[in-house]
């Protein structure tokens, strides 16, 4: 990508000194964050098929009465890989080929929660405000195509998938959702999580196809933890967050798409302060890439037609409750990032700083307690 700065991280190591290097990420990310010894196979696998792969540990203390819950969830950040005016049909197959292989690697990796990032099966063409061929890549959350597949990888991997994508519910008039389809590791449909906070901003255009979600804030009991979804523009919104940790989430992913002109200063603070205020771990995954359109595009604002929103940033990370964060990964490379978390440093860090209790326990909020 010409011109595009590959990651901040790379800028930092190839210019801090090596002396002042650690103490300048212990500063910007609470630490050196611990590198996992991830498979050589996996690492050679990701080579080959051209994508970026890290991978970092979290601790906790030991504790006498509770075992270690340690996890490991696997981000993907991608491109498209076909032109946005490929056949519809053969746009999905080929996203599900990328993901397919990246998720291979991400097992391979021990991986046993996988997030995919926002509307992952299409490009991301809420912008053009053109209602076909768009609208057809939605797809029933419960038995489409793309339910299905992920369905077969979970099983396949014993992994927990997240599947945010553009939902069509046949049941209710055929109307049009942002949803992220949670899918157990057994290959049971968990159930649906629809985002609940829609962008009018800039060439987001995305109530023109969907509204506000209407499933609340879901945490979903999985085997590995309790997991729940804040789709990308909930991400501003900090009740949002507060919302899925009251009700029990210890890991909230943020699958997203956004454009480093509008939210690019935001993207490192906003998710990390959600982890620390929450006591949870938060994981923004974004996007990559630009996305070329045939018809040129107004932004409403007296400015000229243009074919492109604009450049998505990567830059996926997961931040932890006691403030520390991973590296993120690369601004314009294909990437998968796993994080080994033990859970048990959620209570811990809610022990220690108490960021939530005092609001649940104060008697002038009933509607806090349960
Ligand atoms: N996809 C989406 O909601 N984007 C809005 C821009 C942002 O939240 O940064």
């Amino acid at each position: 990508m010409a011109g595009e700065l590959e990651s901040l991280e790379s800028c930092l190591e190839r210019h801090i000194p090596p002396g002042e290097l650690a103490e300048v990420k212990r500063i910007l990310y609470g630490g050196e964050a611990r590198k996992l010894d991830l498979p050589t196979a996996a690492l050679s696998a990701a080579q080959e098929k051209d994508f970026e792969l890290q991978g970092y540990g979290f601790e906790a203390a030991p504790e006498q009465l509770r075992r270690p819950r340690i996890v490991r969830v696997g981000l993907i950040q991608n491109k498209i890989p076909l032109p946005t005016d490929t056949a519809v049909a053969v746009q999905v197959a080929a996203l599900h080929r990328r993901i397919e292989e990246m998720v291979g690697v991400a097992a391979m990796c021990g991986v046993n929660i996988v997030c995919f990032q926002e509307a992952w099966t299409m490009p991301f063409a809420f912008c053009t405000r053109e209602k076909l061929p768009w609208t057809e890549f939605a797809e029933s959350a419960e038995d489409g195509p793309t339910t299905k597949f992920c369905q077969e990888l979970a099983k396949k991997y014993n992994m927990v998938v997240v599947s945010p994508i553009l939902e069509r519910d046949e049941l209710h008039g055929g109307v049009l959702w942002n949803t992220a389809v949670v899918i157990s590791n057994s290959g049971a449909l968990l159930g649906k999580s629809r985002k609940n906070h829609i962008p009018r901003v800039g060439d987001f255009n995305e109530s023109t196809y969907y509204m506000e979600g209407n499933t609340g804030h879901p945490v979903f009991q999985t085997q590995f933890g309790a997991i729940a979804v804040n789709i990308c523009y909930g991400r501003h919104h900090p009740l949002n967050w507060l919302m899925y940790s009251m009700n029990g989430a210890e890991i909230i992913f943020n699958p997203s798409a956004t454009i480093g002109t509008l939210s690019e200063a935001l993207w490192p603070v906003e998710a990390r302060n959600a982890a620390i205020a929450n006591h949870c771990f938060t994981c923004p995954i974004n996007r990559v890439g630009t996305e070329y359109y045939k018809n040129a595009f107004t932004s409403g604002d007296g400015g000229k037609a243009h074919h492109e929103l604009g450049h998505f940033y990567g830059s996926s990370y997961v931040a932890a409750p006691d403030g520390s964060r991973t590296p993120g990964l690369s601004r314009t490379q294909d990437g998968l990032l796993v994080a080994e978390m033990d859970l048990n440093l959620c209570r811990q860090v809610s022990d220690k700083w108490n960021f939530k209790l005092p609001a649940t326990c104060f008697p002038t909020h009933p509607e806090l307690q349960g």
